[in-house]
Protein backbone atom coordinates (compact mmCIF):
# COMPACT_ATOMS: atom_id res chain seq x y z
CA UNK A 1 0.00 0.00 0.00
CA UNK A 2 1.13 3.12 -0.85
CA UNK A 3 2.86 5.10 2.36
CA UNK A 4 2.59 8.91 2.14
CA UNK A 5 5.19 11.44 3.78
CA UNK A 6 4.64 14.57 4.95
CA UNK A 7 5.89 17.91 2.66
CA UNK A 8 7.69 20.49 4.89
CA UNK A 9 10.43 22.99 4.05
CA UNK A 10 10.78 21.38 0.51
CA UNK A 11 11.41 17.93 2.71
CA UNK A 12 9.24 14.68 2.31
CA UNK A 13 9.54 13.56 6.17
CA UNK A 14 7.30 11.34 8.62
CA UNK A 15 5.21 12.73 11.00
CA UNK A 16 6.31 13.16 14.74
CA UNK A 17 3.76 11.04 15.82
CA UNK A 18 5.23 8.09 13.77
CA UNK A 19 1.81 7.28 12.75
CA UNK A 20 -0.19 6.84 9.75
CA UNK A 21 -4.05 6.66 8.80
CA UNK A 22 -5.54 4.35 6.42
CA UNK A 23 -7.23 6.25 3.10
CA UNK A 24 -9.94 4.68 1.72
CA UNK A 25 -12.15 4.09 -1.46
CA UNK A 26 -15.73 5.26 -0.71
CA UNK A 27 -16.68 2.96 -3.15
CA UNK A 28 -15.63 -0.38 -2.85
CA UNK A 29 -14.24 0.48 0.62
CA UNK A 30 -10.60 -0.53 -0.36
CA UNK A 31 -8.43 1.17 2.25
CA UNK A 32 -5.43 1.92 -0.85
CA UNK A 33 -2.54 4.23 0.85
CA UNK A 34 -1.17 5.60 4.32
CA UNK A 35 -1.49 8.98 4.88
CA UNK A 36 0.57 10.53 8.10
CA UNK A 37 -1.30 11.48 11.14
CA UNK A 38 0.25 15.20 11.47
CA UNK A 39 -0.06 16.40 15.19
CA UNK A 40 1.31 19.85 16.92
CA UNK A 41 4.91 19.55 16.38
CA UNK A 42 4.47 19.11 12.36
CA UNK A 43 2.09 22.33 12.19
CA UNK A 44 4.90 24.50 14.46
CA UNK A 45 7.61 22.84 12.02
CA UNK A 46 5.22 23.66 9.15
CA UNK A 47 4.02 27.40 9.97
CA UNK A 48 7.61 27.84 10.69
CA UNK A 49 9.18 26.80 7.74
CA UNK A 50 6.58 28.93 5.87
CA UNK A 51 7.33 32.27 8.09
CA UNK A 52 10.94 31.55 7.04
CA UNK A 53 10.60 31.08 3.54
CA UNK A 54 8.22 34.48 3.69
CA UNK A 55 11.03 35.96 5.02
CA UNK A 56 13.78 34.91 2.39
CA UNK A 57 15.39 36.39 -0.44
CA UNK A 58 14.89 33.39 -2.66
CA UNK A 59 10.76 33.88 -2.32
CA UNK A 60 10.32 37.92 -1.06
CA UNK A 61 13.08 39.18 -3.91
CA UNK A 62 10.93 37.41 -6.79
CA UNK A 63 9.00 40.17 -9.00
CA UNK A 64 5.51 39.37 -8.82
CA UNK A 65 6.07 38.59 -12.63
CA UNK A 66 8.37 36.09 -11.30
CA UNK A 67 6.24 34.45 -9.07
CA UNK A 68 3.54 34.99 -11.66
CA UNK A 69 6.03 32.31 -14.18
CA UNK A 70 5.89 29.74 -11.22
CA UNK A 71 2.42 29.70 -10.72
CA UNK A 72 2.37 29.04 -15.03
CA UNK A 73 4.87 26.14 -14.34
CA UNK A 74 2.74 24.74 -11.96
CA UNK A 75 -0.42 25.23 -14.09
CA UNK A 76 1.60 23.16 -17.29
CA UNK A 77 2.32 20.41 -14.56
CA UNK A 78 -0.93 19.99 -13.61
CA UNK A 79 -1.97 19.72 -17.14
CA UNK A 80 0.38 17.21 -18.09
CA UNK A 81 -0.72 15.15 -14.96
CA UNK A 82 -4.73 15.58 -15.31
CA UNK A 83 -4.96 11.91 -15.70
CA UNK A 84 -2.82 10.70 -12.57
CA UNK A 85 -4.40 13.54 -10.02
CA UNK A 86 -7.98 13.10 -11.31
CA UNK A 87 -7.85 8.89 -10.90
CA UNK A 88 -5.75 9.54 -7.07
CA UNK A 89 -8.85 12.26 -6.24
CA UNK A 90 -11.64 10.28 -7.59
CA UNK A 91 -10.63 6.77 -5.71
CA UNK A 92 -10.25 8.88 -2.70
CA UNK A 93 -13.31 11.12 -2.55
CA UNK A 94 -15.53 8.99 -4.65
CA UNK A 95 -16.55 12.01 -7.17
CA UNK A 96 -18.04 10.91 -10.70
CA UNK A 97 -14.66 10.24 -13.21
CA UNK A 98 -16.78 12.28 -15.75
CA UNK A 99 -16.65 15.66 -13.49
CA UNK A 100 -12.91 14.74 -12.04
CA UNK A 101 -11.58 15.10 -15.10
CA UNK A 102 -12.76 17.87 -16.40
CA UNK A 103 -12.17 19.89 -12.47
CA UNK A 104 -9.08 19.02 -12.34
CA UNK A 105 -7.90 20.87 -16.12
CA UNK A 106 -10.06 23.44 -14.60
CA UNK A 107 -7.58 23.77 -11.28
CA UNK A 108 -4.55 24.34 -13.73
CA UNK A 109 -6.96 27.37 -15.24
CA UNK A 110 -6.75 28.55 -11.88
CA UNK A 111 -3.48 28.51 -11.26
CA UNK A 112 -3.28 30.25 -14.94
CA UNK A 113 -5.16 33.02 -13.77
CA UNK A 114 -3.86 33.58 -11.02
CA UNK A 115 -0.43 33.92 -12.69
CA UNK A 116 -1.52 36.67 -15.25
CA UNK A 117 -2.83 38.54 -12.03
CA UNK A 118 -0.10 38.45 -9.91
CA UNK A 119 1.63 41.52 -11.62
CA UNK A 120 -1.45 43.44 -12.82
CA UNK A 121 -2.78 43.99 -8.83
CA UNK A 122 -1.05 46.98 -7.50
CA UNK A 123 -1.60 50.27 -5.09
CA UNK A 124 -2.92 53.48 -6.23
CA UNK A 125 -1.41 56.83 -6.35
CA UNK A 126 -4.05 58.83 -4.22
CA UNK A 127 -5.15 62.03 -4.41
CA UNK A 128 -4.35 63.58 -1.44
CA UNK A 129 -6.27 66.47 0.19
CA UNK A 130 -2.44 68.26 1.34
CA UNK A 131 0.23 70.04 -0.16
CA UNK A 132 3.62 69.16 -0.74
CA UNK A 133 3.13 65.28 -0.29
CA UNK A 134 2.82 62.63 -2.91
CA UNK A 135 1.06 59.58 -1.35
CA UNK A 136 0.57 56.21 -2.71
CA UNK A 137 -0.72 53.35 -1.82
CA UNK A 138 1.11 49.61 -2.05
CA UNK A 139 -0.40 46.26 -1.26
CA UNK A 140 1.72 43.88 0.46
CA UNK A 141 1.36 39.94 1.36
CA UNK A 142 0.61 38.75 4.59
CA UNK A 143 2.89 36.08 5.59
CA UNK A 144 2.00 32.36 6.66
CA UNK A 145 -1.32 31.49 4.98
CA UNK A 146 -3.00 28.29 6.75
CA UNK A 147 -5.59 26.62 3.56
CA UNK A 148 -8.05 23.62 5.59
CA UNK A 149 -10.26 22.41 3.05
CA UNK A 150 -12.97 18.88 2.86
CA UNK A 151 -13.29 16.23 1.03
CA UNK A 152 -15.91 17.41 -1.80
CA UNK A 153 -13.58 18.70 -4.03
CA UNK A 154 -10.09 18.61 -2.42
CA UNK A 155 -8.00 20.02 -5.27
CA UNK A 156 -10.17 22.60 -6.71
CA UNK A 157 -11.09 24.04 -2.83
CA UNK A 158 -7.05 23.97 -1.98
CA UNK A 159 -6.28 25.73 -5.62
CA UNK A 160 -8.69 28.59 -4.81
CA UNK A 161 -6.94 29.69 -1.97
CA UNK A 162 -3.32 28.20 -3.06
CA UNK A 163 -3.48 29.84 -6.63
CA UNK A 164 -3.74 33.76 -4.95
CA UNK A 165 -2.36 33.21 -1.93
CA UNK A 166 0.93 32.12 -3.59
CA UNK A 167 0.22 35.02 -6.54
CA UNK A 168 0.11 37.76 -3.62
CA UNK A 169 3.57 36.20 -2.73
CA UNK A 170 2.02 34.60 0.88
CA UNK A 171 3.69 31.11 1.44
CA UNK A 172 1.35 28.11 2.42
CA UNK A 173 0.47 25.55 4.82
CA UNK A 174 -2.33 23.09 3.11
CA UNK A 175 -4.13 21.32 5.63
CA UNK A 176 -6.33 18.78 3.83
CA UNK A 177 -9.23 16.59 5.02
CA UNK A 178 -8.42 13.89 7.02
CA UNK A 179 -10.21 11.75 3.97
CA UNK A 180 -8.75 12.78 1.08
CA UNK A 181 -5.63 14.18 1.71
CA UNK A 182 -3.86 12.13 -1.32
CA UNK A 183 -3.95 14.92 -4.41
CA UNK A 184 -3.02 17.54 -2.27
CA UNK A 185 -0.12 15.66 -1.27
CA UNK A 186 0.21 14.50 -4.82
CA UNK A 187 -0.31 18.69 -6.13
CA UNK A 188 3.17 19.28 -3.40
CA UNK A 189 5.16 16.86 -5.77
CA UNK A 190 4.31 19.43 -8.73
CA UNK A 191 5.13 22.42 -6.81
CA UNK A 192 8.46 20.98 -6.17
CA UNK A 193 9.26 19.89 -9.42
CA UNK A 194 7.81 23.32 -10.51
CA UNK A 195 10.68 24.98 -8.10
CA UNK A 196 9.02 26.84 -5.72
CA UNK A 197 11.73 27.70 -3.11
CA UNK A 198 11.75 25.25 -0.35
CA UNK A 199 9.05 26.13 2.60
CA UNK A 200 6.91 28.43 0.56
CA UNK A 201 4.07 25.31 -0.40
CA UNK A 202 4.05 22.71 2.65
CA UNK A 203 1.24 19.90 3.10
CA UNK A 204 0.89 18.93 6.52
CA UNK A 205 -2.21 15.63 6.79
CA UNK A 206 -4.07 14.55 9.67
CA UNK A 207 -7.24 15.50 11.60
CA UNK A 208 -8.86 19.03 12.32
CA UNK A 209 -8.59 18.78 16.08
CA UNK A 210 -4.69 17.40 16.17
CA UNK A 211 -3.31 19.82 13.36
CA UNK A 212 -6.00 21.67 12.12
CA UNK A 213 -6.47 23.80 14.96
CA UNK A 214 -2.58 23.92 16.09
CA UNK A 215 -1.91 25.34 12.40
CA UNK A 216 -4.74 28.22 13.36
CA UNK A 217 -3.12 29.04 16.39
CA UNK A 218 -0.04 29.45 15.43
CA UNK A 219 1.65 32.54 16.28
CA UNK A 220 3.09 33.34 13.13
CA UNK A 221 0.04 32.37 11.14
CA UNK A 222 -1.31 35.78 9.28
CA UNK A 223 -4.38 34.00 7.77
CA UNK A 224 -6.52 30.87 7.62
CA UNK A 225 -8.45 30.43 4.41
CA UNK A 226 -10.98 27.31 5.34
CA UNK A 227 -13.75 25.51 3.31
CA UNK A 228 -15.84 22.90 5.11
CA UNK A 229 -18.92 23.17 7.22
CA UNK A 230 -20.67 26.07 9.08
CA UNK A 231 -19.61 24.04 12.47
CA UNK A 232 -15.59 23.67 11.84
CA UNK A 233 -15.80 27.19 10.25
CA UNK A 234 -16.74 28.83 13.11
CA UNK A 235 -14.48 26.79 15.07
CA UNK A 236 -11.92 27.66 13.21
CA UNK A 237 -12.70 31.58 13.32
CA UNK A 238 -12.79 31.25 17.19
CA UNK A 239 -9.23 29.77 17.46
CA UNK A 240 -8.18 32.05 14.93
CA UNK A 241 -9.98 35.28 17.04
CA UNK A 242 -7.11 35.31 19.50
CA UNK A 243 -4.42 36.52 17.28
CA UNK A 244 -6.70 38.90 15.32
CA UNK A 245 -5.75 36.91 12.25
CA UNK A 246 -7.59 37.54 8.86
CA UNK A 247 -9.93 34.38 8.03
CA UNK A 248 -11.67 33.78 4.74
CA UNK A 249 -14.29 30.85 5.46
CA UNK A 250 -16.25 29.05 2.22
CA UNK A 251 -19.42 27.23 4.10
CA UNK A 252 -22.55 25.60 3.73
CA UNK A 253 -25.61 26.29 2.20
CA UNK A 254 -29.11 26.01 2.09
CA UNK A 255 -29.82 27.46 -1.61
CA UNK A 256 -33.18 27.84 -2.81
CA UNK A 257 -33.60 26.88 -6.84
CA UNK A 258 -36.61 28.57 -8.00
CA UNK A 259 -38.51 27.98 -10.58
CA UNK A 260 -41.70 30.14 -12.35
CA UNK A 261 -44.46 29.11 -14.13
CA UNK A 262 -42.62 30.94 -17.54
CA UNK A 263 -39.40 28.97 -17.40
CA UNK A 264 -38.59 26.86 -20.11
CA UNK A 265 -39.42 23.68 -18.02
CA UNK A 266 -37.45 21.06 -19.61
CA UNK A 267 -34.35 23.26 -19.03
CA UNK A 268 -35.45 24.06 -15.50
CA UNK A 269 -35.59 20.13 -14.70
CA UNK A 270 -32.41 19.70 -15.91
CA UNK A 271 -30.83 22.42 -13.53
CA UNK A 272 -32.48 20.85 -10.62
CA UNK A 273 -31.31 18.06 -11.32
CA UNK A 274 -27.52 19.62 -11.59
CA UNK A 275 -28.01 21.58 -8.56
CA UNK A 276 -28.86 18.84 -6.02
CA UNK A 277 -27.67 15.13 -7.47
CA UNK A 278 -25.16 16.33 -9.73
CA UNK A 279 -21.92 15.53 -6.96
CA UNK A 280 -24.13 13.38 -5.04
CA UNK A 281 -25.59 16.41 -3.83
CA UNK A 282 -21.94 16.83 -1.93
CA UNK A 283 -21.31 20.06 -2.76
CA UNK A 284 -21.50 23.73 -0.97
CA UNK A 285 -24.13 25.15 -3.75
CA UNK A 286 -26.23 22.33 -3.61
CA UNK A 287 -30.37 23.49 -4.89
CA UNK A 288 -31.65 21.72 -1.71
CA UNK A 289 -34.75 23.38 -2.03
CA UNK A 290 -36.63 23.34 -4.99
CA UNK A 291 -38.97 26.43 -5.04
CA UNK A 292 -41.67 25.70 -7.43
CA UNK A 293 -44.84 27.90 -8.65
CA UNK A 294 -47.59 26.16 -7.87
CA UNK A 295 -49.42 26.40 -11.29
CA UNK A 296 -46.30 24.10 -12.61
CA UNK A 297 -45.71 22.09 -9.40
CA UNK A 298 -47.60 18.82 -10.11
CA UNK A 299 -46.16 19.14 -13.71
CA UNK A 300 -42.59 19.70 -12.79
CA UNK A 301 -42.51 16.96 -10.04
CA UNK A 302 -43.69 14.84 -12.58
CA UNK A 303 -40.88 15.06 -15.00
CA UNK A 304 -38.29 15.52 -12.63
CA UNK A 305 -39.25 12.48 -10.63
CA UNK A 306 -39.75 10.57 -14.44
CA UNK A 307 -35.56 11.68 -15.31
CA UNK A 308 -33.89 11.25 -11.51
CA UNK A 309 -35.48 7.55 -11.26
CA UNK A 310 -33.74 6.66 -14.09
CA UNK A 311 -30.48 8.06 -13.39
CA UNK A 312 -27.18 4.97 -13.77
CA UNK A 313 -26.20 4.72 -10.14
CA UNK A 314 -22.95 3.04 -9.17
CA UNK A 315 -19.28 3.30 -10.14
CA UNK A 316 -18.01 6.46 -10.21
CA UNK A 317 -15.18 5.28 -11.92
CA UNK A 318 -17.05 4.35 -15.10
CA UNK A 319 -17.86 7.28 -17.64
CA UNK A 320 -21.70 6.70 -17.90
CA UNK A 321 -22.31 6.48 -13.52
CA UNK A 322 -24.43 9.70 -13.15
CA UNK A 323 -24.92 9.25 -9.56
CA UNK A 324 -21.88 7.81 -7.16
CA UNK A 325 -21.37 7.26 -3.44
CA UNK A 326 -21.44 8.97 -0.26
CA UNK A 327 -17.91 10.29 0.02
CA UNK A 328 -17.17 9.23 4.06
CA UNK A 329 -19.24 6.92 5.89
CA UNK A 330 -20.09 9.75 8.56
CA UNK A 331 -21.61 11.51 6.14
CA UNK A 332 -23.60 8.77 4.21
CA UNK A 333 -24.83 7.84 8.17
CA UNK A 334 -25.38 11.87 8.44
CA UNK A 335 -27.73 11.93 4.83
CA UNK A 336 -29.86 9.11 6.13
CA UNK A 337 -30.31 10.97 10.04
CA UNK A 338 -31.92 13.52 8.44
CA UNK A 339 -33.82 11.69 5.57
CA UNK A 340 -35.11 10.10 8.71
CA UNK A 341 -35.48 13.89 10.25
CA UNK A 342 -37.54 14.80 7.20
CA UNK A 343 -40.18 11.87 7.51
CA UNK A 344 -40.40 12.81 11.55
CA UNK A 345 -41.27 16.74 10.54
CA UNK A 346 -44.05 15.32 8.22
CA UNK A 347 -42.18 15.88 5.07
CA UNK A 348 -43.68 13.23 2.05
CA UNK A 349 -41.52 10.65 0.32
CA UNK A 350 -41.72 11.11 -3.36
CA UNK A 351 -38.59 9.43 -4.17
CA UNK A 352 -35.94 7.71 -2.83
CA UNK A 353 -35.14 8.15 0.83
CA UNK A 354 -33.16 5.01 1.51
CA UNK A 355 -29.67 3.59 1.56
CA UNK A 356 -28.82 1.43 -1.66
CA UNK A 357 -26.30 -1.66 -1.41
CA UNK A 358 -26.12 -4.95 -3.43
CA UNK A 359 -24.55 -5.70 -6.68
CA UNK A 360 -23.31 -2.86 -8.52
CA UNK A 361 -23.28 -0.91 -5.41
CA UNK A 362 -19.44 -1.39 -3.77
CA UNK A 363 -19.85 -1.34 -0.18
CA UNK A 364 -23.44 -0.05 -0.17
CA UNK A 365 -22.31 3.26 0.69
CA UNK A 366 -24.93 4.98 -1.64
CA UNK A 367 -28.03 7.11 -0.75
CA UNK A 368 -30.75 7.09 -3.38
CA UNK A 369 -31.47 10.22 -4.83
CA UNK A 370 -33.89 11.91 -2.61
CA UNK A 371 -37.25 13.78 -3.20
CA UNK A 372 -39.00 15.24 -0.05
CA UNK A 373 -42.43 16.90 -1.21
CA UNK A 374 -45.06 18.82 0.93
CA UNK A 375 -41.81 20.51 3.31
CA UNK A 376 -42.94 23.72 5.18
CA UNK A 377 -39.78 25.62 5.22
CA UNK A 378 -39.77 25.86 8.95
CA UNK A 379 -38.71 21.90 8.69
CA UNK A 380 -35.17 20.82 9.92
CA UNK A 381 -34.82 19.21 6.64
CA UNK A 382 -35.44 22.67 4.68
CA UNK A 383 -33.08 25.03 7.89
CA UNK A 384 -30.19 22.29 8.03
CA UNK A 385 -27.76 21.68 5.64
CA UNK A 386 -27.80 17.56 4.32
CA UNK A 387 -24.86 17.90 1.61
CA UNK A 388 -26.27 15.00 -0.14
CA UNK A 389 -28.75 13.73 -3.07
CA UNK A 390 -31.75 15.09 -1.08
CA UNK A 391 -34.03 17.94 -2.42
CA UNK A 392 -37.18 19.64 -0.75
CA UNK A 393 -39.70 20.73 -2.70
CA UNK A 394 -41.57 23.46 -1.35
CA UNK A 395 -44.61 25.42 -3.42
CA UNK A 396 -44.81 29.24 -3.90
CA UNK A 397 -47.80 31.78 -5.00
CA UNK A 398 -45.75 34.52 -6.29
CA UNK A 399 -42.54 36.36 -6.25
CA UNK A 400 -43.08 37.76 -2.78
CA UNK A 401 -43.73 34.34 -1.42
CA UNK A 402 -40.90 33.01 -3.34
CA UNK A 403 -38.37 35.23 -1.59
CA UNK A 404 -39.80 35.29 1.71
CA UNK A 405 -39.04 31.14 1.81
CA UNK A 406 -35.87 31.44 -0.43
CA UNK A 407 -34.24 34.19 2.34
CA UNK A 408 -35.57 32.36 5.57
CA UNK A 409 -32.41 30.00 6.17
CA UNK A 410 -29.36 31.01 8.11
CA UNK A 411 -27.26 30.81 4.72
CA UNK A 412 -26.45 32.45 2.16
CA UNK A 413 -24.44 30.64 -0.26
CA UNK A 414 -26.27 30.42 -3.68
CA UNK A 415 -29.72 30.82 -5.75
CA UNK A 416 -30.86 29.70 -9.09
CA UNK A 417 -33.82 31.47 -10.75
CA UNK A 418 -35.57 30.01 -14.08
CA UNK A 419 -37.67 32.52 -15.74
CA UNK A 420 -37.83 33.54 -19.63
CA UNK A 421 -39.04 37.30 -17.82
CA UNK A 422 -35.83 39.34 -17.73
CA UNK A 423 -37.70 42.26 -15.11
CA UNK A 424 -38.48 39.64 -12.75
CA UNK A 425 -35.14 37.76 -13.02
CA UNK A 426 -34.19 41.14 -12.23
CA UNK A 427 -36.21 41.72 -9.58
CA UNK A 428 -34.73 38.27 -7.56
CA UNK A 429 -31.32 38.77 -8.01
CA UNK A 430 -31.94 42.15 -6.29
CA UNK A 431 -33.50 40.31 -3.41
CA UNK A 432 -31.97 37.32 -2.71
CA UNK A 433 -29.48 37.16 0.20
CA UNK A 434 -26.82 35.23 -1.43
CA UNK A 435 -23.12 35.13 -2.76
CA UNK A 436 -24.36 33.91 -5.77
CA UNK A 437 -27.28 34.02 -8.34
CA UNK A 438 -27.59 32.05 -11.34
CA UNK A 439 -30.00 32.78 -14.13
CA UNK A 440 -31.16 29.99 -15.71
CA UNK A 441 -28.11 27.68 -14.78
CA UNK A 442 -27.18 26.16 -11.60
CA UNK A 443 -23.57 25.44 -10.28
CA UNK A 444 -21.76 27.36 -12.14
CA UNK A 445 -18.30 28.58 -10.75
CA UNK A 446 -15.17 30.58 -12.08
CA UNK A 447 -11.58 31.67 -11.46
CA UNK A 448 -13.01 34.79 -13.03
CA UNK A 449 -15.51 35.78 -10.71
CA UNK A 450 -16.24 35.96 -6.97
CA UNK A 451 -17.88 33.16 -4.69
CA UNK A 452 -18.46 32.93 -1.25
CA UNK A 453 -21.19 33.37 1.15
CA UNK A 454 -23.97 35.91 2.38
CA UNK A 455 -25.02 35.26 6.42
CA UNK A 456 -23.86 31.95 7.99
CA UNK A 457 -22.43 30.82 4.54
CA UNK A 458 -18.93 32.24 5.48
CA UNK A 459 -16.84 35.33 5.51
CA UNK A 460 -14.48 36.91 2.26
CA UNK A 461 -14.88 35.47 -1.51
CA UNK A 462 -12.89 33.41 -3.48
CA UNK A 463 -12.26 33.30 -7.33
CA UNK A 464 -11.79 36.59 -9.37
CA UNK A 465 -9.62 39.77 -8.65
CA UNK A 466 -11.32 40.23 -5.11
CA UNK A 467 -9.83 36.76 -4.02
CA UNK A 468 -5.98 38.19 -4.66
CA UNK A 469 -6.55 41.62 -2.14
CA UNK A 470 -8.22 38.34 0.46
CA UNK A 471 -4.53 37.56 0.83
CA UNK A 472 -3.04 41.14 0.68
CA UNK A 473 -2.64 44.09 2.98
CA UNK A 474 -2.41 48.17 2.48
CA UNK A 475 0.56 50.71 2.81
CA UNK A 476 -0.74 53.92 2.67
CA UNK A 477 2.98 55.73 1.97
CA UNK A 478 3.90 59.78 2.51
CA UNK A 479 6.59 61.19 0.56
CA UNK A 480 7.30 65.25 1.38
CA UNK A 481 7.52 67.19 -1.71
CA UNK A 482 8.58 70.56 -0.24
CA UNK A 483 10.39 71.20 3.29
CA UNK A 484 7.94 71.80 5.57
CA UNK A 485 8.07 75.55 7.54
CA UNK A 486 5.61 75.28 9.43
CA UNK A 487 4.95 74.74 13.55
CA UNK A 488 6.17 71.20 14.60
CA UNK A 489 3.71 71.21 17.56
CA UNK A 490 0.41 71.55 15.62
CA UNK A 491 -0.66 69.05 13.37
CA UNK A 492 -0.57 69.73 9.47
N1 LIG B 1 -18.78 23.91 2.25
C1 LIG B 1 -18.29 22.77 1.85
O1 LIG B 1 -17.75 22.70 0.78
C2 LIG B 1 -18.36 21.58 2.75
C3 LIG B 1 -19.31 21.45 3.73
N2 LIG B 1 -19.35 20.34 4.50
C4 LIG B 1 -20.42 20.27 5.52
O2 LIG B 1 -19.82 20.03 6.77
C5 LIG B 1 -20.38 18.88 7.37
C6 LIG B 1 -19.32 18.15 8.17
O3 LIG B 1 -18.35 17.62 7.29
P1 LIG B 1 -16.85 17.41 7.73
O4 LIG B 1 -16.16 16.54 6.81
O5 LIG B 1 -16.85 17.02 9.16
O6 LIG B 1 -16.31 18.90 7.50
P2 LIG B 1 -15.41 19.81 8.38
O7 LIG B 1 -15.90 21.18 8.21
O8 LIG B 1 -15.26 19.30 9.77
O9 LIG B 1 -13.98 19.61 7.66
C7 LIG B 1 -13.36 20.51 6.79
C8 LIG B 1 -11.90 20.62 7.15
O10 LIG B 1 -11.79 21.22 8.43
C9 LIG B 1 -10.90 20.47 9.25
N3 LIG B 1 -11.29 20.70 10.64
C10 LIG B 1 -12.33 20.18 11.30
N4 LIG B 1 -12.37 20.65 12.56
C11 LIG B 1 -11.34 21.51 12.69
C12 LIG B 1 -10.84 22.33 13.77
N5 LIG B 1 -11.41 22.35 14.97
N6 LIG B 1 -9.75 23.09 13.53
C13 LIG B 1 -9.16 23.10 12.33
N7 LIG B 1 -9.56 22.34 11.30
C14 LIG B 1 -10.64 21.56 11.47
C15 LIG B 1 -11.07 19.06 8.75
O11 LIG B 1 -9.99 18.25 9.14
C16 LIG B 1 -11.15 19.30 7.25
O12 LIG B 1 -9.85 19.46 6.72
C17 LIG B 1 -20.94 18.07 6.21
O13 LIG B 1 -21.98 17.23 6.60
C18 LIG B 1 -21.40 19.15 5.28
O14 LIG B 1 -22.69 19.57 5.66
C19 LIG B 1 -18.43 19.35 4.36
C20 LIG B 1 -17.46 19.40 3.40
C21 LIG B 1 -17.37 20.53 2.49
C1 LIG C 1 -17.55 25.44 -4.24
N1 LIG C 1 -17.83 24.11 -3.80
C2 LIG C 1 -18.07 23.92 -2.46
O1 LIG C 1 -18.28 22.83 -2.00
C3 LIG C 1 -18.02 23.07 -4.65
C4 LIG C 1 -17.50 22.71 -5.82
C5 LIG C 1 -16.26 23.25 -6.37
C6 LIG C 1 -16.25 23.60 -7.83
O2 LIG C 1 -17.16 24.23 -8.35
O3 LIG C 1 -15.24 23.24 -8.48
C7 LIG C 1 -18.17 21.59 -6.51
O4 LIG C 1 -19.38 21.48 -6.44
O5 LIG C 1 -17.48 20.81 -7.11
Amino acid sequence: MERYQLFIDGTWCDPASGAWFETSEPFSGEAWALIPRGTAADADRAVEAGHRAFLSPEWSSLTATQRGALLRKLAGLIEENVDLLGRIEQRDNGKLMAEVAGQVRNVAQWFHYYAGLADKVGGDVVPINKADVFNYTKLEPLGVVVAITPWNSPLALTTWKMAPALAAGNTIVIKPSEYTSASLLELAKLAEKAGFPKGVVNVVTGFGPEVGEPLVRHPLTAKVAFTGGDIGGQKVNEAAAPGLKKVTLELGGKSPNIVFDDADLEQAVKGAVAGVFGASGQTCMAGSRLLLQESIHDAFLARLIEVVKDAKIGDPALMETQVGPIATRAQFEKILRMIDMGKEDGATLALGGHALSGPGYGQGQFVAPTIFTGVRNDMRIAQQEVFGPVVCVLKFKDEDEALAIANDVPFGLAAGVWTKDLHRALWCVDRLKAGTVWVNNYRSTSFATPFGGYKRSGLGREGGVEAIKEYLQTKSVWITTKPDRSNPFILG
